[in-house]
This record gives C-alpha cells, sequence and structure tokens, in this order.
C-alpha cells in the first residue's frame, strides 16, 4: 500500500455562500495528484487548508500522519511548500536572488548562506532550467519562464511535499506542457509529493498518477486516471457528453458538448 504524504479527515469550512463539506481525502507519498472539478468546486481553497493558508471550521489535516495545527512555523516550512496563483508582485530581484528566498524557513535573520544552501539553489535552478537565467531580473522574464523560477523558489524550500495552484494558467500550450513534464521530472529523480489544482483535465490524465475530484465543494471521485475517467464521470462531474478513448496507459478525453444546456445563456452572449 501506498503511504500517505498528507490526509484530511471529515473537513468543513464555510466562506460567504460557499461551503467544503465532508472533505476527506488521501494524498498518495511521492506521487503527482491532481485536484480537479469545476470553477468554483473548492479545489483551492481545499489546497491552501492543507497548505495552513486557511483554517478549517472542524476536521483534520494531517502530514506525515501528525496533525498539521502541531507543527511550528517553520518546521511546516520545511516540510511542506505552496505556490499560490501567479497574481500577486514579487521583488524586483535577479533568479538567483529570488530561488535563494527558498532557503528562508532555514534561517534567522541575518544568517549567511551556507556552502549546503548555495549546493541547494544550484540544484534547484538546475531542476528546473533556469540556471542559465540566473542572473537575469525576475521580471524580464517571460510567464512561462516565471513560472519555472517561481517553481525553483519551492523547491529550494527542501521540502517533502509540493502545493502548485494551477502552475500551468496563462500558459501557452508548450509551456504548459514544459511546466507539466518538468514536475514529473521533478517527481521522478526526487521522489517529491506534488499536487496540484488542475483545470486541463487532460494533463492531469496524461501526468498524475492520482486524481481527485470535487463538485459544490465536495470530493466526488478519486483514484487513478484510468480508473476514473469515463464518459459517465465527465457527465457527472463538468455535465458535458465526451468520448474517452485509451492511447498507452492514459485516458483521451474527447468533449462533444455540454449537456446542461440552459437556454437563457445563448440570450446573454447573443444580446
Ligand atoms: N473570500 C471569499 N469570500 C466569498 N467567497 C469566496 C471567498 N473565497 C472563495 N470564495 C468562494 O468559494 C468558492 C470556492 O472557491 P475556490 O477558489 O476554492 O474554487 P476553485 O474550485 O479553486 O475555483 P476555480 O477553478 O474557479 O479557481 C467559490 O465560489 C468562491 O467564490
Amino acid at each position: 500500500m501506498t503511504a500517505t504524504a498528507i490526509h484530511t479527515d471529515h473537513l468543513e469550512f464555510h466562506v460567504g455562500a460557499f461551503r467544503l463539506q465532508d472533505v476527506s481525502v488521501s494524498i498518495p507519498e511521492g506521487k503527482l495528484t491532481a485536484i480537479i472539478g469545476p470553477n468554483g468546486s473548492g479545489k483551492s481553497t481545499l489546497l491552501k487548508i492543507m497548505a495552513r493558508l486557511l483554517k478549517a471550521d472542524q476536521g483534520e489535516v494531517y502530514v506525515h500522519n501528525r496533525q498539521a495545527k502541531t507543527y511550528k512555523s517553520m518546521e511546516f516550512a520545511q516540510t511542506v511548500s505552496m505556490l499560490t496563483q501567479s497574481k500577486g508582485q514579487l521583488p524586483e530581484l535577479t533568479v538567483r536572488e529570488l530561488v535563494a528566498y527558498g532557503r528562508s524557513p532555514y534561517k534567522r535573520m541575518f544568517d549567511r548562506m551556507t556552502a549546503d544552501d548555495v549546493r541547494i539553489i544550484d540544484w534547484a535552478l538546475n531542476m528546473t532550467g533556469t540556471a542559465k537565467a540566473e542572473q537575469q531580473m525576475f521580471h524580464t522574464l517571460s510567464g512561462g519562464e516565471q513560472q519555472k523560477v517561481r517553481i525553483a523558489m519551492a523547491l529550494a524550500q527542501k521540502t517533502n511535499i509540493l502545493l502548485l495552484d494551477e502552475p500551468t494558467t496563462y500558459l501557452d500550450l508548450a509551456h504548459q506542457l514544459d511546466v507539466m513534464e518538468m514536475l514529473q521530472r521533478i517527481n521522478q529523480t526526487s521522489r517529491l509529493t506534488i499536487v496540484m489544482v488542475l483545470h486541463d483535465l487532460q494533463q492531469a490524465a496524461n501526468y498524475c498518477d492520482y486524481l481527485i475530484a470535487m463538485k459544490h465543494g465536495r470530493v466526488v471521485g478519486s483514484g487513478n486516471p484510468k480508473e476514473i475517467i469515463n464518459p459517465q464521470f465527465l457527465q457527472d462531474v463538468y455535465s458535458i457528453e465526451a468520448k474517452v478513448a485509451f492511447d498507452d496507459d492514459y485516458p483521451v478525453i474527447i468533449p462533444i458538448r455540454k449537456t446542461a444546456y440552459k437556454p437563457e445563456e445563448e440570450i446573454i452572449w447573443s444580446l
């Protein structure tokens, strides 16, 4: 049986009119997991609760079988790193300086970089293919390059668990695949547990070992892509009619049409 990196036990959380309800999930250790589901289904909320950025109203999060809330802040930051959506501005620094920020959980104020820190920063730059740009200012990079640097910064934190909220959003298709392949490589070479919120179900099916599907704040399915993705699943979770074929070892999804058709949507769009 696969060991569990994170598990949640009957989480409940509410914000505004939204409720996360009875969410119990297990994240397999050393695997790539995607949280999938329609807009507003609670994917980012669940990820943030796992990262302790939000506190559940009820239920528990366990990291390596220990209650997440019992970790001291520095200890937690040495165990779980989280890359939020790339909306905020980062300070004007070089790529290397920014990646070095990832070492903060191991430093007290005014501590100098050790040889070990430098080795880990080099490793993070190399793993993400960003070493060649290490002296370039971060804000001068393209969106795809910036995303790789942000991932390098999270890697430099040297945690066992990496959480990513929509790591491929705003990237063109080639850069999306580049980031997914990079994450797969990192997962395979470092046995890092990676959990990400993904919108692209096909990418989730191609690259991830385990999927957690959410709808209306509840978990409505989990398992490996081959086990859970089928036309009925796509109908239930996304309200679409789709065909599912199999290529090698993963399902290929061919969307046909949205089934929960609402005539008023057409009126709005034709105005
Ligand atoms: N601060 C807030 N105040 C009110 N409602 C909120 C707040 N934060 C989140 N919500 C609501 O909670 C619901 C779940 O949000 P969440 O971001 O977890 O969904 P998601 O599945 O990640 O969505 P998306 O795929 O669109 O990013 C949404 O309906 C959102 O509007």
